[in-house]
């Protein structure tokens, strides 16, 4: 089944197009506010849009004002952050509800019922009432319902997000595996569900769909800031220089092109912070080009990089924040953000505030058209 929506809602400030090829996972990505959860309930028919459309495959969920389908009758599952199980009836028949509600018999239903409560690894305690159950086994009870009605169109909003590091990650590996050739919509915060489920991604912002397409060419060569941030990648924005790009805020650095650029065309350069060495600022500190004073890092330098140490471009700073990060600790500052061992932070007695330079191979300066 492929899905197709276009569809606004004036009260809401949303105004979404966008598709999901048959057999597909499409995550739906963006910051609080943004309209994701609305789109889900759009399409599960609690949230009714003032125009648009929407259809499965030739099967229309609503065509506004003349058509609203019901949602019972959309072949429509959506699955929320919390399990939200029958409380009163076992798992065997919380499971069993979903084909039951969709129609079919007793024996069928059971039957269907234990094919999902074994794939989703929940038949040891089908006789068990929800109130016993974990966050992560009721969760995997959740699916198994939803997924035992046979729906055309799977709605997943943030499922994993209430579930500890551990269990989510366990879950995660079974939602891989149900959500294989299954058109699915995903609703999450986290860029590994993303990674790990999703063929294809779309971003939202302020109501509006903001990049899309497949998932690591949109993580990886992020083009909106709110995309970069969730990648956790540096973003600038620039024009095309022969040897890399001029960005807005007039620095200039030298990077390397994923394909042919004219000059003075307008590009985006993704830096990864891992590939950013920090170092005390020198006198013969430049932001225009290479020079021979920046291929010998200060005492402190983190050079991720062997290409670091022969022709980086050294970029005077600003320290703006300090954050742990795992292991290592996140260095924003004004231009690009790094990440660096402790002892590097100490070395060079950072503090906010702290002009320091950066280092950066143009190995690791990634352009590509805007
Ligand atoms: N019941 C409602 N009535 C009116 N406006 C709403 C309602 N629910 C959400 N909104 C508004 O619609 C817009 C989109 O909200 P939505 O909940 O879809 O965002 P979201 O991306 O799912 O956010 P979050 O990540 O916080 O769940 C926001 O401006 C929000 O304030």
């Amino acid at each position: 089944m492929s899905l197709a929506l276009t569809a606004t809602s004036v009260e809401r400030d949303v105004s979404i197009e966008l598709s999901v090829h048959a057999g597909e996972t499409l995550a739906l990505l963006g910051p609080n506010g943004a309209g994701k959860s609305t789109v889900l309930g759009m399409l599960a028919g609690l949230v009714r849009p003032d125009t648009g459309r929407a259809a499965l495959d030739g099967d229309v969920l609503f065509d506004l004002p003349r058509t609203w389908t019901p949602p019972h009758r959309r072949g429509v599952a959506l699955l929320a952050q919390d399990a939200l199980l029958f409380p009163h009836l076992t798992v065997r028949h919380n499971v069993e509800f979903g084909p039951r509600s969709s129609g079919a018999g007793r024996a069928e239903a059971r039957d269907r019922a234990d094919a999902w409560l074994r794939r989703t690894g929940t038949a040891p305690f089908a006789d068990r009432h929800p109130d016993s159950l974990s966050g992560g086994q009721a969760q995997r009870v959740a699916i198994a319902r939803a997924l035992a009605a046979e729906p055309r169109l799977l709605l997943l909003d943030e499922p994993l997000a209430a579930l500890d590091v551990a269990v989510a990650a366990e879950l995660r590996g079974m939602l891989a595996d149900v959500l294989r050739d299954r058109t699915t919509v995903l609703v999450t915060h986290d860029v590994l569900d993303a990674y790990l489920l999703a063929d294809r991604v779309a971003v939202l912002h302020e109501g509006r769909v903001v990049e899309h397409g497949e998932t690591r060419r949109v993580l990886e060569r992020p083009h909106h800031p709110f995309t970069a941030d969730l990648s956790g990648l540096t973003l600038l924005t620039g024009g095309r220089t022969p040897t890399g790009l001029l960005t807005t805020d007039g620095l200039r650095l030298h990077g390397t092109a994923t394909e042919h650029i004219p000059v003075g065309a307008p590009v985006s350069a993704v830096i990864r912070p891992s590939a950013v060495a920090v170092t005390a600022p020198t006198a013969a500190s430049t932001n225009t080009a290479p020079s021979p004073a920046a291929t010998a890092p200060s005492p402190g330098a983190t050079t991720p990089n062997p290409a670091a140490t022969a022709s980086p471009n050294r970029i005077p700073s600003r320290v703006t924040g300090l954050e742990p990060h795992a292991d290592l600790v996140r260095v924003r500052t004004t231009t690009l953000t790094a990440l660096v061992p402790p002892a590097t932070v100490a070395d060079a007695a950072l503090v906010i505030g702290s002009s320091v330079d950066l280092l950066v191979a143009p190995e690791d300066v990634t352009i590509h058209p805007r």
